[in-house]
């Protein structure tokens, strides 16, 4: 074979020091990712962290302040030069948590429209309605009008609109948000299904982080603007880099003490947890404990704590206890079931190493 040096494997998509303001307001703050063809990329984060309107501009809805969008290879979006392609033109296709559909057109007459404007001839939209009908398993609602199917239905449609012209970039804006639980986990295996069949690169926008952990490739979690980590499911939850990821990310939820230095120990209150190395120089720190590595009642020489219980939820052979120290809500695992009566008073056991430890600010420390 021949040997290309000058042909680089293209990102996809890269963001490079993307900015949006608002007037005063920075809505986006300098966001660079990059992310290979085939990436199921998703925005993570936060009511208001920013993830519509990078979304929106990736759609070339919104025209970055400053830096770039580069789709293939190519600008499509920037500060200088504003929206230089728009929808069409760069080969991306949006689906909204509202479904948008004509409500005058049949669902039939929805898919073709898109097709219609991109100068498709009869006979290759006919075929293409077919196939899309079919993939989505809605072929036998193609004569209905939006009003006559259900909510999950319109949803289909939607997807089958936007997958008929083969863009290259499907982009997502929570387009579960409005379906019942059950619907939503059906739907998150056949959005992977299209993406997969498709090839296409999507970029998927939630605030549900068990969503962006089963979805994604890469996960990109926003807050206040900015990229607070970017990376695999598994590198966010194995290292997050502040308490901001290790407290958004995971099932249960990740517990975080502050504790402080106390001789040789740092200590939660009183009660001495880890070796003061662990945290440096630092005289302060937040440690971080996963469910599992607390157990419910005393355990020989491990740490203990006091705490008022509050809930338990049975998974899995075992029980998600949470408990309350003060303000703090800790959540903890039991054998077996376990259950209690609010306000009565538990044993905690902190039965391994804290997994991770922060500063008092919520920066890691190695
Ligand atoms: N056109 C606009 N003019 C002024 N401020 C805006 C505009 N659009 C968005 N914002 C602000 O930018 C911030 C980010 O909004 P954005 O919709 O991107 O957040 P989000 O993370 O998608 O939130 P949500 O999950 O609630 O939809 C918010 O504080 C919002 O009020």
């Amino acid at each position: 074979m021949m040997n290309a040096p000058h042909v680089q494997a293209q990102d996809a998509i890269r963001i490079s020091n993307l900015v949006k303001r608002f007037g005063e307001f920075t809505a986006v703050r300098d966001v660079n990712i990059s992310v290979p063809r085939g990436a199921f990329l998703v925005l993570v984060g936060p009511s208001g962290c920013g993830k519509s309107t990078l979304l929106r501009m990736l759609a070339g809805l919104e025209a970055p302040s400053s830096g770039s969008i580069s789709f293939e290879g190519r600008v499509v979006s920037s500060g200088e030069a504003g929206v230089v392609a728009d929808a069409g033109a760069r080969d991306a296709g949006l689906v909204f948590q509202s479904y948008a559909l004509w409500p005058h057109m049949t669902v039939s007459g929805n898919i073709a429209w898109p097709l219609k404007v991109a100068g498709w001839s009869k006979a290759k939209r006919e075929d293409r309605i077919e196939e899309v009908l079919n993939f989505l398993g809605i072929f036998a609602l193609r004569d209905r009008y939006p009003a006559e199917i259900s909510g999950g239905q319109q949803q289909r449609v939607a997807i089958a609109r936007t997958i008929a012209p083969r863009p290259r970039i499907l982009l997502f804006d929570e387009p579960l948000s409005n379906l019942d639980a059950k619907l939503r986990i059906e739907m998150r295996s056949e959005l992977m299904r299209i993406h997969r069949a498709t090839g296409a690169t999507s970029v998927y926008v939630t605030h549900d982080q068990v969503e962006a952990m089963t979805m994604a490739s890469h996960v990109a979690v926003l807050n206040n603007g900015a990229v607070e980590q970017f990376g695999s499911p598994i590198d966010l939850l194995r290292y997050p880099h502040t308490t901001f990821v290790a407290s958004f990310l995971g099932t249960p939820p990740a517990n975080l003490l502050p504790v402080s230095r106390k001789g040789d120990m740092l200590a939660f209150g009183d009660l001495p947890l880890a070796p003061a190395a662990l945290a440096g120089a630092h005289g302060e720190a937040q440690l971080l404990y996963r469910a599992q590595d607390i157990a419910v009642g005393a355990v020989e020489g491990k740490p203990k704590l006091v705490a008022s219980f509050a809930e338990a939820a049975p998974i899995a052979g075992q029980t998600m206890v949470t408990a309350t120290v003060g303000d703090l809500r800790i959540t903890a695992m039991a054998e077996g079931y376990f259950t209690a009566a609010p306000g009565d008073r538990i044993e905690l056991a902190f039965v391994r190493e804290p997994d991770a430890v922060f500063t008092a600010e919520g920066q890691r420390i190695d």
